[in-house]
């Protein structure tokens, strides 16, 4: 694992941009895994900066986003899709239709759910998986609990998670209870995983889940059986690791 640790949030976001611009650099068909949240906005503000630039290009890459709530439509302002449109995919040359995202308003999530792996199954594996951290330990909505699942599945979202993401809704009451998340099995299969903190408030967790012990009670903490992990951190979110 390889952890480092920036003063600033601009350095940060040069830093996990550069990462990925790089990776589209050499094999520009790369397959993006893609976060949504509070955490990586900057870094696809500084993406949609290069692509303007004309540094990069997403016209021949594909993404799958990680997860989405259930219940909302796509042209809800809180659903992933819509954020995923706002912070980059219509900012980008990329297509599309090679852009995914869970159907959260879909008739049956399950169904969805099947859907949603066996196009993840089509491309194999996921070349770089970016990620964001939950207080709780989540990675995309994959709650703590006795057992995690490896495909894309429902979840009923813990209580702390609609709160820390209440700040996206009118109201609290708003969120969505559950939400379809791909499973940490497709998540610790990508080649290369890029996982962003920042902030105070996720130094405790981020201690746990790099530094503590491996278990399904703290998902992150699954990441440090994977072979090819960064993690960029601001000194906050860092501040408490040995
Ligand atoms: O970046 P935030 O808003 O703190 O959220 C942490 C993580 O939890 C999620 O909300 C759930 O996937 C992600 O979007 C994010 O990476």
């Amino acid at each position: 694992m390889n952890i480092l640790t920036f003063r600033s949030q601009d350095e940060l976001n040069k830093a996990g941009a550069g990462i990925i611009t790089g990776l589209l650099q050499t094999n520009p068909k790369a397959c993006l895994g893609l976060a949504t949240g509070g955490t990586p906005v900057g870094i696809y503000r500084e993406l949609v900066e290069t692509c303007r630039q004309g540094l990069v290009s997403f016209s021949k890459a594909s993404a799958f986003n990680l997860d989405e709530y259930v219940g909302l439509d796509r042209s809800h302002p809180a659903s992933y899709y819509t954020f995923m449109q706002e912070h980059l995919f219509s900012h980008v040359d990329i297509a599309p239709e090679r852009c995914h995202i869970p159907d959260g308003s879909a008739p049956d999530p399950e169904a969805e759910c099947v859907r949603y792996d066996s196009l993840l199954e089509e491309i194999g594996q996921i070349d770089l998986q970016l990620l964001g951290l939950g207080h709780n330990g989540h990675i995309g909505f994959n709650e703590p609990d006795e057992e995690l699942e490896r495909g894309t599945h429902v979840v009923e979202l813990q209580e702390q998670t609609r709160q820390a993401n209440a700040r996206f809704f009118d109201r609290p009451d708003q969120v969505p209870t559950h939400a379809i998340t791909m499973g940490v099995g497709t998540i610790l299969k990508a080649k290369t995983i890029l996982l962003i903190v920042r902030g105070r408030d996720k130094a405790e967790i981020v201690k746990r889940a790099l530094q503590g012990p491996i278990t399904t009670e703290c998902p992150a903490s699954l990441l440090q059986t994977h072979p090819h992990v960064v993690v960029l951190l601001d000194s906050e979110a860092g501040s408490l690791l040995s």
